[in-house]
């Protein structure tokens, strides 16, 4: 390519970069505008934001990836809704854990991530409005539920109000190259668990394995201690400038973690949503098959069920349900309707669009 044919296509980007720059701030204005119509009342609308991404992505006409085109258009519409009134949004901390990762991937930068010591810790911040939203982890694909979330869940006054769907990768860290000299690996025990196979086959059998409150936490200590490794994210090998000494160590290679974002809003239909809901049964045989029959009578599909003991009786058990469409929909209305002629408890946790990112 000659130096003239590469001037052109400079001279051609400089140009519509102040076209984007222009359009990007006509766009923010009418953000502005909108937030003075809302005058003071609720300004983060996920439905919106569900229905801008998934058109961008079906309009999108490349070369760009439609997930990196939508990547982009997250990020905009954070700064947009920056202008009308910044969000808080308590994680489980400390800085540099997946939370915060599946935090930024859901609100964009530009809303206020606040690091949480528990996830109780975070859930109360939001019901007190100290902060807007929480952001807790609720399953992972290899290791289940999230205990601590799902029974926070059960007492709550929030609503959920959207999920984010993030891939999981761990790396080995430590503060030098190499294995040798390895005595300790510190990891949040969950990420022990899906980092186990890996270990048997790579480490010496006598290096300990120690379970600590968050990965960030765990690079935190392989940071202060050269004797000791850590399995944590990139984002917490980053924050405390760890090697890494193996990438993408965890056993199973489509390791995902779901995350719901909780606020005290309803939020409205978009087509793709998801409804999340508690219910109770009697530890009969045959209960719950009785329980469940009007979700398939009315033809509606059932993304999770997870059952944990109730708190309130021995023996008796709430099961996690989320199906799929809005607790508005006509067909899931109804399915609703048929499970609270069957149980005493029935907890509708809040309707919300489909995770687009
Ligand atoms: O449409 C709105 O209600 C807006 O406030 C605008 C906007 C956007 O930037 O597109 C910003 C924040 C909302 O969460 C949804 C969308």
């Amino acid at each position: 390519m000659s130096e003239q044919q590469l001037k052109q296509h400079r001279d051609a980007i400089d140009r519509i970069d102040i076209e984007i720059l222009h359009l990007l701030n006509q766009r923010a204005q009418h953000a502005r505008e909108i937030g003075e119509i809302k005058g003071g009342g609720i300004i983060y609308r996920p439905e919106r934001e569900a229905q801008v991404l998934r058109r961008i992505k079906e309009q999108n006409p490349g070369p760009l990836p439609g997930e990196s085109v939508a990547r982009l258009f997250r990020e905009i519409m954070s700064e947009c809704l920056a202008l009308e009134k910044p969000l808080s949004i308590a994680y489980l901390g400390p800085e540099g854990t997946f939370s915060q990762l599946a935090t930024l991937k859901h609100f964009g930068h530009a809303a206020r991530t606040v690091a949480c010591s528990s996830i109780d810790e975070a859930f109360r911040l939001v019901e007190a409005r100290a902060l807007d939203y929480v952001v807790a982890p609720v399953e992972n694909s290899t290791e289940g539920a999230v205990g601590r979330t799902l029974d926070l869940m059960v007492s709550t006054p929030l609503k959920v109000c959207g999920e984010v769907v993030l891939r999981i990768h761990h790396h080995l860290l430590r503060n030098s190259a190499g294995i040798d000299g390895i005595r300790r690996v510190y990891a949040h025990a969950q990420a022990l668990a899906q980092c186990h196979e890996w270990l048997n086959k790579n480490l010496p059998a006598d290096v300990e394995r120690v379970s600590v409150a968050s990965n960030a936490e765990a690079a935190r200590l392989a940071a202060e201690d050269g004797s000791c490794a850590a399995i944590a994210g990139q984002a917490a090998a980053e924050r405390f400038n760890l090697l890494k000494l193996a990438e993408n160590i965890e056993d199973e290679p489509n390791n995902t973690t779901r995350f719901l974002v909780l606020g005290h809003q309803d939020v409205g239909q978009t087509g793709q949503d998801k409804t999340s809901l508690i219910v109770s049964a009697p530890n009969r045989p045959g209960a719950v098959h009785y329980l469940l029959a009007p979700i398939a009578d009315n033809g509606v599909s059932m993304t999770k069920f997870e059952s944990r003991p109730s708190r309130a009786g021995l023996w008796d058990y709430v099961f996690f349900i989320d199906v799929e469409g809005h607790h508005d929909d006509p067909n899931v209305a109804k399915a609703l309707q048929g499970l609270m002629e069957r149980t005493s408890f029935v907890k509708v946790l809040g309707a919300y669009p489909q995770a687009v990112l």
